[in-house]
């Protein structure tokens, strides 16, 4: 009995992880992202744009959306903001014996700010379709040496929503061919390939595994009855349902074991 409701009982050590979220002028999804990191026993921070002050917190989302408008090229002007050079600086420190660099995910228009920061590897162009695209998507996860996927299985596959316009993945042969030997192919797009990414890559890791960036939407698969409608191309016979969660829910369980 006493154990039922132990387990029962919030983590309170969850609780204690800061988890920031940045808004930029049109950012859309930093409410949902902040209510994911709650959903998953979390603190969720708010981080300003022009602010440099990162706030003691233990990792970043970079949620999605428009960031100013998608001007110039999607994330290309978010990523000059002042806390973006702090999120890089924390993301890339070296660290003293025992401090970990600052995990970082970067989602949609987040995963496009981390290129053009170049965190992350490679650039996003436009749907080989032209097209916005806005459907529930089926995705492997590839890689579980991430602090945001430690706790799914290698090959699990999940859906989660896509939605965007500039999600077509490239880079070149030589960064493609890094990428897949060493296992920094995060997400895989499963079944037909919705935008023309190359080698149907749906999210990257840099080369420690801190920072990850996906173009699909885990902020938006965190309860039951949610997810994308059902236009688009491809098969669409599936819901998001709560897999996303277990991203978030995943950091945490890493930031209190470590
Ligand atoms: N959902 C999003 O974050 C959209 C990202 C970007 N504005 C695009 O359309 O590609």
């Amino acid at each position: 009995m006493i154990a039922d409701l132990r387990q029962d009982a919030p983590d309170s050590r969850l609780a204690e992880v800061r988890v920031g979220v940045v808004t930029f002028p049109g950012t859309l999804d930093e409410r949902d992202a902040a209510r994911a990191v709650r959903l998953a026993g979390g603190t969720p921070v708010p981080l300003w744009y022009q602010d440099s002050d990162l706030r003691d917190v233990d990792a970043v989302v970079v949620p999605g959306g428009f960031s100013y408008g998608d001007y110039l090229r999607a994330g290309a002007i978010a990523a000059k903001a002042p806390m973006m050079a702090e999120v890089a600086r924390a993301a890339t420190a070296e660290g003293t014996s025992g401090s970990a660099p600052l995990p970082v995910l970067g989602i949609c228009n987040g995963f496009q700010v981390l290129t053009e920061t170049h965190l992350l590897p490679g650039s996003m162009i436009k749907n080989d379709h032209l097209k916005f695209l806005c459907r529930d998507q089926r995705l492997a996860v590839e890689s579980t040496a991430t602090p945001w996927t430690a706790d799914f299985e290698a090959g699990e596959e999940i859906v989660v929503p896509l939605k965007n316009q500039d999600g077509q993945y490239v880079a070149d042969a030589r960064t493609l061919e890094a990428l897949e030997a060493e296992g920094r192919v995060v997400f895989r797009y499963v079944g037909e390939n919705p935008n023309g990414s190359r080698n149907g890559i749906a999210g990257v890791a840099n080369a420690r595994g801190n920072v990850v960036g996906l173009m699909p939407h885990p902020e938006h698969a965190v309860e039951p009855g949610f997810g994308a409608s059902s236009s688009g191309r491809g098969d669409v016979a599936m819901r998001s349902g709560t897999d996303g969660l277990r991203i978030f829910s995943s950091l945490l369980h890493q930031l209190v074991s470590a």
